[in-house]
Order: C-alpha cells, then sequence, then structure tokens
C-alpha cells in the first residue's frame, strides 16, 4: 500500500489551461521522494491535489489507500495526514507573530494549550528559528518565513510531510540545513515529498527521484538511474548535479564503484564546472 498515490491523474484550472495529464505518483510510508522539472511543469498543481486543496478532473489521489472524498470529515482527515508546506510561504502565514502562527494548526487540531506550546517550541528549534517568537512574520526575511511555514506543518506532526521547493530562496547553508533537518525528520520514519530545481543538494538525499515535464512522469527512478539518463535530464531542462554531487548519488547506499552512465562530454562538462567553482 503506499501512503500517498495518485491514479491517472488529469488536471485542468477552471480557465481551461490543461495542467496534469495522466499522473500516476507513488509514495510508500517513510521514503523521501523528490519531484523535479522545470517551471511550469505542473509540480505545485500537483501537490496541490495530495491534501485536497485541488480536485482532479479526471482520475484519483489516494492517501493510506483510501480514495480522497472531498468532504468535510475525509478532508480533515487527510490534512492530518498530509501536511503542505506551500512554494511561497506568504500564502501560509498570516498570524500577528511567529508563535501565533506555529500554534494554529495545533491548535485547529484541538490539542491542549501545554501540547501546542512543546509542539511550537520544538518546531521552531528544529528550524532554528528561536528567539523569533513573537516577531511578527511580516518583519522576517524570505529565507526566514519558510522556515516559519515548515514549523507550521510540523508543529502538526503529520505522517506526510510535502514542502514545494523548501530550499528555493535560501542561502547555501540554510538550504542544506533543511535538507539536513528534512532527512533526520524522514530517518525519524516521517515520509518527505519536495518538489525541487536543485539537482545538487536534493538527489543526494531522496530514494526516489520523479522528472516532471509538460503534466507527465518523464521518468521515476533512483537518482543513480534517473540522473544515468541523460536524454531525459537535458529533455526535462534540467542538468547533471556536480561531479561531487554525483559521486555522491552514484555511491549512495550500495557503495559499490562508480560506473559512469553520462558519456565522457558530459562528465568532462561537470568536472569543469565543480574545478571552476572551487578554483
Ligand atoms: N490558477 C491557475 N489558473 C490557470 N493556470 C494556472 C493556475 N495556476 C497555475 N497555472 C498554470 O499551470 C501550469 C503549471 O503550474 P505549476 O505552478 O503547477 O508549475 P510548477 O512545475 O510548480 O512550476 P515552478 O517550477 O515554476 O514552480 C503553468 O502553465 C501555470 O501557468
Amino acid at each position: 500500500m503506499y501512503i500517498v498515490e495518485t491514479k491517472d491523474l488529469y488536471f485542468r484550472y477552471p480557465d481551461g489551461t490543461a495542467v496534469l495529464k495522466g499522473i500516476n505518483f507513488k509514495v510508500k510510508k517513510g521514503e523521501m521522494v523528490s519531484l523535479l522539472g522545470p517551471n511550469g511543469a505542473g509540480k505545485s498543481t500537483l501537490f496541490l491535489h495530495f491534501n485536497g486543496i485541488l480536485r482532479p478532473t479526471k482520475g484519483e489521489v489516494l492517501i493510506k489507500g483510501k480514495p480522497i472524498k472531498y468532504d468535510k470529515k475525509s478532508l480533515v482527515e487527510v490534512r492530518k495526514t498530509v501536511g503542505l508546506v506551500f512554494q511561497n510561504p506568504d500564502d501560509q502565514i498570516f498570524a500577528p507573530t511567529v508563535k501565533e502562527d506555529v500554534a494554529f494548526g495545533p491548535l485547529n487540531l484541538g490539542l491542549p494549550k501545554e501540547e501546542v506550546e512543546k509542539r511550537v517550541k520544538e518546531a521552531l528549534k528544529a528550524v532554528g528559528m528561536e528567539g523569533f517568537e513573537n516577531k511578527p512574520p511580516h518583519h522576517l526575511s524570505g529565507g526566514q518565513k519558510k522556515r516559519v511555514a515548515i514549523a507550521g506543518i510540523l508543529a502538526m506532526q503529520p505522517e506526510v510531510i510535502v514542502l514545494d521547493e523548501p530550499t528555493a530562496g535560501l542561502d547555501p547553508v540554510g538550504a542544506s540545513k533543511i535538507m539536513k533537518l528534512l532527512y533526520d525528520l524522514n530517518k525519524k520514519g516521517m515520509t518527505i515529498i519536495i518538489s525541487t530545481h536543485d539537482v545538487d543538494l536534493v538527489p543526494v538525499y531522496a530514494d526516489k527521484v520523479y522528472v516532471m515535464y509538460d503534466g507527465k512522469i518523464l521518468k521515476e527512478g533512483t537518482p543513480k538511474e534517473v540522473f544515468s539518463d541523460v536524454e531525459t535530464i537535458r529533455k526535462a531542462n534540467l542538468r547533471l548535479p556536480r561531479v561531487a554531487h554525483l559521486i555522491e548519488i552514484l555511491n549512495k547506499k550500495d557503495n559499490i564503484p562508480i560506473e559512469w552512465g553520462f558519456t565522457i562530454g558530459e562528465v568532462r562538462r561537470n568536472i569543469v564546472n565543480y574545478l571552476k567553482e572551487k578554483c
């Protein structure tokens, strides 16, 4: 059974724009999955289906094997299981202070005050935003707002956390910290789904990668399988990870020696880019 699954999912916005064109996306409990694809591929649109914000034009979305029913009760249950962090934190953060914002979700779950306070504290600590409790969110930087938005979802303790471009707009250290946090949460059993353009950082952590292009899944597999398919990577406007990350991806888990699934030219270009950055 999959914790999140879409079956032949089609979606068209009310203005007629056909965005999702037969998506089969499957995530097992405990997996860390990354969705890659160019601007406008439909990644955000797909994610908005995972907790029932959007309803398929055709096909279905299943959470823990059950199709979402889109009545109020079913949606409450779905949203307890699947927490979605939006691409733009301004779409998510609205309370007068950071503390109140992070507390909003757990309070809505009807949790006791002490439990809410505990969760808020833990969530802000996890994202490195302790000390900002009483700040108005609109006084925070973009990266700080992103962390608060993540804290708001963490405080709900969902089983699955879906993050739309969590590292976009963060400085490199901030991006690594967020990925490390998500990696640690995943190791504790949380299922994580991330969309990203960051081919260097995210696939290093992912168990599975989907590549989306023009509303369709072009390729799915381990980071190693996906990044060995240079043609797909090129078609989806992506690039190979920089060589250091590439080696990490190729060597991940099985520790087998590197088998280059790339043309010599691709490898050379990666090495040159890497050296240019380092030297
Ligand atoms: N409310 C809407 N009404 C009509 N079309 C929309 C709406 N929202 C998004 N679209 C269109 O749907 C397509 C997919 O957009 P989406 O935001 O899902 O892509 P994305 O893969 O997340 O892109 P990015 O990497 O730029 O965030 C785009 O062509 C976009 O213009």
